[in-house]
């Protein structure tokens, strides 16, 4: 009701009106077939030919009205339900984008949350939505068939009739409910089902073929989905066996209240108008029960709690601290970022990343660092950004704790190119301008990072320039190179730092780039981040030696700093892996 009024007063009322024609030409219907003897043996008191004419008309304009209520009804519940899922898919990413941390991402308890609010095993909000309005009209059909019979025939049977409906519908209902919690305990085999397809259909088409794994995927899949499905079937037969027990006992129970109408008939002790209204109205009890829409309606339900409790479960386990003071974060970092004795350990992980880490970026300086895989860099940047907190000492910006400052404020002034940067499958204008989105419109800075990055030719030859979208999968779209996407990466970050971010991070910027597009970010990377802390990431020495400064991190630690020159003549790990990689350049050139 609250976010689509119309649709959802009518679907409920066109469903309650529908089982109110339903009863209307049971009763209408008793009374034609009641007046048919009289008028025809032109019996004293019979109903005029009139009065039968109006009745005739009744019962068409009822029948007719009937007829069309559902698919009236079908409009306003298609209305509804696309009304609802929108609201369900805002309702429950909302709650998980907005924190401005991500440890929630990784809470199992908040993620069990988000699957029931999702709705495990397709049961979802709009489903239990849609059956509402209909097991509502069960209902009243139920009850107002058995009034029928109470009124005209006997209350007994009435009641007999309404306690085997229910007993039936709980009975379904307990079998679907084991049929779907047998679903669910094979999520692990659907997982892996559904995985190998992703993976023929969409991850890894060309690898797959290169391998030549097109049979075991075949096999895999059917394999993964049979034994997913191996448990489901057995509960369904018997299942089956069950419902053959249930469909038997709804016969004896309507047999016997026909059989005792039909009795009371022959004994001349019911009219025909009444015996005409009774039987549709006995077999109208036995098919009011709703057991699967009361299951759905359940889940649904359970579905709906967990999606309002979504926000509440995350704001309690991972609180975020108010917005702190009067610090100008919009102009920090004015001196320095300070890493203080940082620790960190990922949630739910063994080992600490970071060990104590010491290190200084100053404000308009180009940092540098290095360190094998897995050594923590990208950790750094994280910590860095805010989205993780450290597990113990304190990083501080300009001499203020980070976790005193305005995180949302914060994480604008950092500009990055992380290593799985984001590749929006939407115009090459957006791809760029979401580096500050707040400062969409200026073509001018639009155009200058575009020549930074070394991607405005590129932008000219798209054949709808700016406006063309970044991926073949739709219309007009193109499909880009690693190489190329990294230049938008980069042009991303550079609209950032010219939007007014005052740190950049460039987290493996040369990874996919040539030789010359490499030598070319290098050169111009100085002087793009002469006004603002910059910290760099590589294994391309072509790229660190230029830096300000540089600091290798091992064992969790800053353990070299300073500059090429001087970290080369200190001939620690940073010298080593210099000459190392140099060695191979230069026996690479020589064997060329
Ligand atoms: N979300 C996570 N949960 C648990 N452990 C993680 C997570 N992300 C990274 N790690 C672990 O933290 C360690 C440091 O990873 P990180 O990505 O910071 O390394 P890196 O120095 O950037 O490496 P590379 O040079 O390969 O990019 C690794 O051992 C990694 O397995």
């Amino acid at each position: 009701m609250r976010i689509a009024p119309f649709a959802a007063a009518s679907t409920v009322g066109l469903a309650v009106l529908g089982s109110l024609l339903g009863m209307a030409v049971t009763l209408l219907t008793g009374q034609v077939v009641g007046a048919v003897p009289g008028i025809v043996g032109d019996a004293p008191g019979a109903m005029s030919l009139w009065a039968f004419g109006w009745l005739l008309a009744a019962l068409l304009t009822v029948f007719v009205l009937d007829s069309l209520q559902p698919a009236l009804h079908r409009v306003a519940e298609m209305v509804l339900e696309a009304a609802v899922v929108r609201e369900i898919g805002i309702g429950i990413t909302e709650p998980l984008l907005r924190p401005l941390r991500i440890e929630h991402l990784e809470d199992g308890e908040v993620l069990d949350v988000q699957e029931r609010a999702k709705g495990k095993g397709g049961f979802h909000l709009a489903q239990g939505m849609g059956q509402l309005p209909w097991v509502l009209a069960a209902r009243i059909t139920m009850i107002g068939s058995a009034v029928i019979v109470g009124v005209m025939f006997s209350w007994a049977v009435a009641a007999l009739l309404v306690g085997v409906t229910l007993l039936l519908e709980w009975h379904q209902g307990r079998m679907i409910e084991r049929e779907i919690d047998v679903w669910w305990g094979n999520t692990e085999e659907q997982r892996r089902a559904n995985y190998v397809f992703d993976l023929g259909m969409r991850d890894a088409p060309k690898e797959l073929r290169v391998f030549g794994l097109h049979d075991w995927l075949v096999r895999r899949y059917t394999q993964e989905w049979a034994a997913g499905f191996r448990a489901v079937w057995a509960r369904r037969g018997r299942n089956v066996g069950w419902s053959v027990v249930m469909g038997l006992a709804r016969l004896a129970a309507d047999g016997f209240a026909i059989l005792l109408v039909g009795r009371a008939a022959l004994a001349g002790e019911l009219p025909i108008a009444q015996v005409a209204t009774t039987i549709p109205a006995i077999l109208a009890i036995g098919v009011a029960g709703s057991g699967y829409g009361i299951v759905q309606i359940r889940r649904g339900l359970s579905a709906y709690r967990a999606m309002v409790a979504l926000p509440e479960t995350i704001a309690t386990r991972h609180p975020e601290s108010a917005a702190g003071g009067s610090h100008r974060v919009e102009t920090m970092p004015v001196r320095e970022i300070r890493f203080e004795q940082v620790t960190f350990r990922y949630p739910g992980a063994e080992t600490d990343v970071l060990r104590g880490l010491d290190l200084t970026i100053r404000a308009r300086e180009a940092l540098a660092l290095v360190g094998v895989n897995g050594a923590g860099k990208s950790t750094l940047v994280k910590l860095l950004g805010g989205v993780y907190r450290p597990t113990s000492g304190r990083i501080t910006v300009d001499g203020v704790d980070l976790a005193e400052l305005d995180l949302a404020v914060w994480q604008r002034r950092i500009a990055a190119i992380v290593q799985d940067f984001l590749r929006f499958p939407l115009p090459a204008d957006d791809n760029v301008r979401f580096g500050a989105i707040e400062r969409a419109g200026d073509d001018g800075v639009r155009a200058r990072v575009a020549r930074e990055a070394g991607i405005a030719e590129l932008v000219r030859e798209l054949p709808a320039g700016w406006e063309t979208v970044l991926d073949k999968a739709f219309e007009g779209g193109v499909d880009l190179s690693g190489g190329e996407w990294q230049r938008f990466a980069l042009a991303r970050a550079l609209y950032a730092v010219h939007g007014g971010a005052g740190v950049l991070v460039l987290d493996e910027p040369a990874a996919a780039l040539d030789v010359r597009a490499e030598i070319e970010l290098v050169e111009r990377y100085l002087e793009l981040t002469a006004g603002v802390a910059s910290l760099i990431i590589s294994h391309r020495f072509s790229v660190v030696r230029n830096a300000d400064r540089i600091c290798v991190l091992a064992d969790g630690r800053i353990v070299e700093d300073g500059t090429h020159d001087q970290l080369l003549a200190a001939d620690g790990a940073y010298a080593k892996m210099f000459r190392l990689q140099a060695e191979r350049y230069v026996s690479g050139a020589a064997d060329a």
